[in-house]
């Protein structure tokens, strides 16, 4: 526990208790110090390589919303947005020095044991398991008594702030989609952002070094986010990203000044199953490092997620999704290396 002034406030800082990753090496460094080999603990099976034939390149279908559109309450953006959500689970819409730095200096901000804020990898579990090609550095940015200030860089110039402002302007963007959805389930505007009780919100900054071999290994592993919703900020000029869509795997090619929303494993809970988490990975490139900013959007570790009335009752469908502790999910995902959707069957109801 370390103590700090934030705000003019002093504040406990506990530890989240929601679990762990283990530490491996920097990404960064192994192409700095061989940009040719890559180890074998990089490298994935077969199946899971990235360049296999379920790759299909039709991203330029992925839905695009309005967000000017959706708060001037026009109802054909929701309608999008409701078609959006149930096809693709991930929209486009219109927003690195860090990692620059020499490791040692890199290294001052590594995720302590027990903690998953900071830099290092995530969801390392074990030893033996595949890992993935990229850095990272995970912090909580709202609200401000979850902020561990020991984890951001602030040797980096303007990073604090540009976070900050960035945290502030993702807070409305993600409230204002809170509230379409809340529509589209039947609930008040303010329905979702109710049931979150008190929301944070946490960044992943992910960095993806070249890769020699990007056809042997994956920047990200297909998973999707525990989030309830996630805005990604990614390179304009590189794609990386890719989606699970009617079982292959579409490149989100980038918009220049888009943000991709995808809906997180809370949101296909709540909604009983009506809008789903969708699978995504990442993929390397040889020409070009790429960076990526998830912003995750978390409800309060002691809410209920599980189907709400208003969508069972609405659609009549049976409830397939039982009503558990988000923190249990939490941890429960945490605990496990990334598998795609296979962490959400614990949000299911057995006799499906
Ligand atoms: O970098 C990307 O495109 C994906 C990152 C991601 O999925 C994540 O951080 O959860
Ligand atoms: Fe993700």
């Amino acid at each position: 526990m370390d103590t700090k002034a934030e705000n003019g406030v002093m504040q406990e800082h506990q530890e989240l208790g929601w679990g762990k990753s283990l530490p491996v090496p920097s990404v960064q460094e192994i192409v700095r110090n061989d940009s040719l080999s890559v180890p074998e603990r990089y490298i994935q099976e077969h199946k899971d390589r990235p360049l296999g034939s379920d790759s299909c390149p039709v991203s330029s279908q992925i839905p695009i919303i309005d967000l000017h559109l959706l708060a001037c309450g026009d109802e054909d953006e929701r309608t999008k947005l409701n078609f959006a959500c149930k096809e693709w689970g991930f929209f486009q819409t219109a927003v690195a020095a860090f990692f620059e730095l020499p490791l040692e200096e890199k290294k001052k901000y590594s995720m302590a044991e027990n903690d998953l804020q900071g830099y290092g990898q995530g969801f390392v579990v074990s030893d033996r398991q595949k890992l993935d090609w990229g850095d990272l550095i995970f912090i909580l940015t709202l609200p401000n008594k979850y902020k561990k200030m020991k984890y951001w860089p602030v040797t980096v110039t303007g990073f604090k702030e540009a976070i900050e402002e960035y945290a502030t302007e993702m807070h409305k963007v993600t409230e204002e989609i809170l509230g379409n959805l809340s529509l589209l389930m039947g609930m008040d505007k303010d329905g979702l952002r109710l049931l979150h009780a008190e929301m944070k919100q946490a960044m992943r900054l992910n960095y993806y070094p070249t890769c020699s071999r990007p056809d042997l290994v994956l920047g990200v592993s297909p998973h999707s986010d525990a989030s309830s919703i996630t805005v990604l900020l990614q390179d304009d000029e590189i794609t990386g990203l890719q989606i699970r869509h009617k079982g292959g795997w579409v490149p989100v090619k980038p918009i220049p000044n888009a943000l991709v929303v995808n809906i997180g494993d809370a949101i296909e809970a709540w909604s009983n199953g009506m809008y789903k988490s969708i699978e995504h990975r990442a993929v390397t490139n040889e020409k070009r490092a790429r960076m990526s900013i998830a912003t995750f959007l978390i409800p309060e570790d002691d809410v209920e997620i599980g189907p709400v009335d208003s969508v069972v009752g609405t659609y009549h469908q049976p409830v397939m999704y039982k009503k558990i502790k988000y923190v249990d999910y939490l941890r429960y995902t945490l605990s496990r290396k990334m598998d795609g959707k296979a962490h959400t069957e614990f949000l299911k109801l057995e006799n499906e």
